[in-house]
């Protein structure tokens, strides 16, 4: 049997920020390298489509609240057959996909850390006291607090660009960001340093890039197959376990990596209380193929130490 694939028709949805444009470029040479038929010049088209997340910059992202706030257009336009493909950085994707869409592919993680960028300090230890720290997140904002209760935390959004340029003009004293995000823009040479796991552990699935399609799309599938990397899909499936067990988002103060060694799966949680007081921490190994159980149970686990109402902060 010969199907004829329409090449032209493959269509990829993205935001429109500098970084997911970035990714957005990388899956569409991968995919070309990987696939001689998607390899001309038109054969692969990027569609720009805005998310709630990009259009209100102005608020925290814990206090807008809902999940998928940076993937439900994308969503909407791939159920719809505008888009056949949607491409994420995993940590904005919420641990369950709206019916219909599946997640077949990861690519190969970037660096997972934390980047500490200060005109005025090397890392958060030699930050002057009362020093401001500018960040959206929950979790670096908490970890940072935990470890450093006398420094300020302040909301901070806007992408690199932006923040970069916030930090220049002393607005803030130190940021954090992203090291894939600074790696995959070029612009590392911004970070001052890189917080290693057991200083701030990083977000579920940082790092981590997913391309999305419809689950009913063969064709999609195909040629997403070539793309995976199944390590990848090993981590994040341990790290977003236990994110879901613990019924968080992006925005409640939930850490979590999962590492290969060899064939053995290490696993480390935490969550801690946005004022950075409590922290519960939770670690784990096993083998690869337990990576979903791995996560449910290390997340059990924590709500067991923590109590159910530990995140009652949430809005
Ligand atoms: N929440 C925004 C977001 N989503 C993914 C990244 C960086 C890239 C990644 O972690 O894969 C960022 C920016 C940041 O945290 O600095």
């Amino acid at each position: 049997m010969t199907k004829t694939v329409n090449t032209a028709q493959l269509t990829i949805g993205t935001r429109g920020s500098p970084l997911a444009l970035a990714q957005t470029h990388e899956t569409r040479d991968r995919l070309a390298a990987a696939w001689p038929v998607l390899a001309t010049a038109d054969a692969i088209a990027i569609q720009v489509i805005q998310t709630t997340g990009d259009l209100i910059q102005n608020r925290p992202l814990a206090e807008i609240g809902g999940k998928g706030l940076f993937t439900k257009e994308l969503d909407d336009s791939m159920l719809d057959g505008r888009i056949d493909l949607a491409v994420h950085s995993m940590k904005d994707v919420p641990t369950v996909l709206p019916d219909g869409i599946v997640l077949p592919c990861v690519l190969p993680r970037e660096d997972v850390r934390d980047a500490f960028l200060s005109l005025k300090a090397t890392g958060i230890a030699d930050l002057p006291a009362g020093a401001v720290i500018g960040t959206a997140s929950l979790r670096r904002g908490a970890q940072i607090l935990n470890r450093r209760p006398d420094l300020k935390v302040v909301n901070f959004r806007g992408n690199v660009q932006s923040r970069l340029r916030k930090l220049s003009e002393g607005v803030v004293d130190a940021t954090l960001l992203a090291m894939a995000g600074l790696n995959r823009l070029g612009l590392s040479e911004h970070a001052t340093s890189a917080l290693e796991a057991e200083e701030m552990l990083p977000a579920v699935a940082q790092g981590a890039i997913g391309i999305t399609c419809r689950a009913d799309d063969q064709r999609a599938l195909d040629f997403l197959a070539a793309l995976n990397c199944p390590q990848t899909m090993v981590r994040i499936t341990a790290e977003r376990a236990f994110l879901l067990t613990l019924d968080g988002s992006c925005r409640t103060p939930i850490a979590a990596l999962a590492e290969i060694d060899g064939g053995t799966l290490s696993f480390r949680g935490l969550i801690v209380s946005p004022d950075g007081r409590t922290i519960h921490a939770v670690s784990r190994r096993g083998s690869l193929a337990d990576a979903q159980a791995m996560g449910e149970d290390a997340g059990r686990e924590l709500i067991g130490v923590a109590g159910p109402g530990f995140f009652d902060f949430k809005a």
